[in-house]
């Protein structure tokens, strides 16, 4: 939902996660609409659906709600499924479209009893919004002022008791005292390829698409841990099946277009291989500079490090140093080349990302 984000990937990008206007107009039909049918997160699943069953015994509305994680991993599904798992309707918006207090004054006083207030991006909310939001999470009371300077008064709003789900990818960005005004804090986890399978089979299904456990899990592997890339490939490789075989998604059909799609084994795509690629084969392995592999692979420095890095550092093949970025072990074997002799190895995994202090130039200290 978040495809107005200045600093959201690309939405043509076939595995970029932010959702684009096919998906947006695929996922009334394939969001699940309970959580029974919500696949994986189950630490997540489990937790909210205590909350939502008192809740329910209680005869009351269920606590706020904060979900974080990255794009695509199921946040605004969740939020609708809570608002019908409470049987109450649901009101979506996002932190940049309430710019002013007035603006979710408005929103707020106009919430029916019980209601879910969906808020995307949260942490991107104005600050006196944010403010206002405090004493309304509370006491479900907010004030308005009215006027200037000391002859401004301000007027009391009562309002209907209500559910807040926010939602974010960075979590850490929230301010404490809005942090701590959720009752339930879920934090969403990339899915592991066997539940991205079973989001393949369920969304097939719905689409009518013939797919074999094999075509599933070929897909699946190539979904970036994220239930909306994968929905995105299906239909891709639908459309290959119906085109180019019988219509069947087998492993050899499902490899076969994504190939043609451009998207590796492992989930790269043409952007992530010419980085990678000018990584190891100019550089040979790094320390390199941000800019100097952005002019590299002819790219504006910020699609590099914001577009591709991301995923190459999560999946272990690039570390971001204080020296540049450097490749691990994993790249040189992932496109199949050997490391040169004294070639300056990253661990792979975690711990070595420096976001924006690589030295430019081969030559930095
Ligand atoms: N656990 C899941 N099981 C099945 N399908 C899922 C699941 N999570 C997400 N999806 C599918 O992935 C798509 C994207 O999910 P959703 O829009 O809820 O993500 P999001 O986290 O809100 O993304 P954003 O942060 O970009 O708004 C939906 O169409 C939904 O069908």
């Amino acid at each position: 939902m978040n495809w107005d984000d200045a600093t959201a990937e690309t939405p043509e990008r076939l595995v970029g996660s932010a959702a684009d206007r096919e998906d947006q107009a695929v996922d009334a039909a394939l969001r699940p609409k309970d959580l029974t049918e919500f696949v994986g997160q189950e630490r997540v699943r489990q937790q909210l659906g205590l909350v939502l069953q008192a809740a329910r015994k209680r005869g009351g509305t269920a606590d706020h709600v904060l979900l974080s994680g990255a794009p695509g991993l199921g946040k605004t599904t969740l939020s609708m499924i809570i608002a019908a798992e409470m049987g109450v309707p649901i009101r979506i918006t996002s932190g940049p479209a309430i710019q002013h207090a007035g603006d979710l004054a408005a929103i707020l006083s106009s919430l029916q009893e019980g209601e879910v207030l969906f808020l995307d991006e949260i942490h991107r909310m104005s600050r006196p919004a944010e403010e206002m939001l405090y004493m309304a999470m509370e006491d479900f009371r907010v004030d308005v002022i009215v006027g200037k300077g000391p002859g401004a008064t301000a007027i009391p709003l009562e309002l209907p008791a209500f559910t807040l789900v926010g939602a974010t990818t960075r979590a850490g960005l929230l301010p404490p005292p809005l942090r701590d005004r959720f009752g339930f804090t879920g934090h969403m986890e990339f899915y592991a390829p066997a539940e991205l399978g079973r989001v393949i089979h369920r969304s097939a299904a719905l689409l009518d698409v013939e797919v074999t456990a094999e075509g599933a899990s070929e897909i699946a592997g190539r979904s970036r841990g994220t239930p909306r890339i994968a929905n995105r490939l299906l239909r891709r490789v639908r459309d290959y099946a119906q085109v180019e075989a019988d219509g069947r998604v087998t492993r050899e059909v499902a490899a076969r277009a994504l190939e043609v799609y451009e998207v590796d084994e492992r989930g790269l795509d043409r952007l992530d291989l010419a980085v990678l690629r000018a990584l190891l084969t100019l550089f040979g392995g790094g320390p390199v500079g941000l800019s100097t592999l952005a002019v590299a692979v002819g790219e504006e420095r910020e699609t590099v490090e914001e577009v591709a890095e991301p995923f190459l550092v999560r999946e272990g093949l690039l570390a971001r140093t204080p020296r540049g970025r450097i490749a691990t072990p994993a790249a040189w074997s992932h496109l199949g080349l050997v490391a040169p002799q004294g070639a300056p190895l990253a661990a792979g995994g975690s711990g070595t990302d420096h976001p924006g202090t690589g030295q430019d130039g081969l030559f930095g200290p």
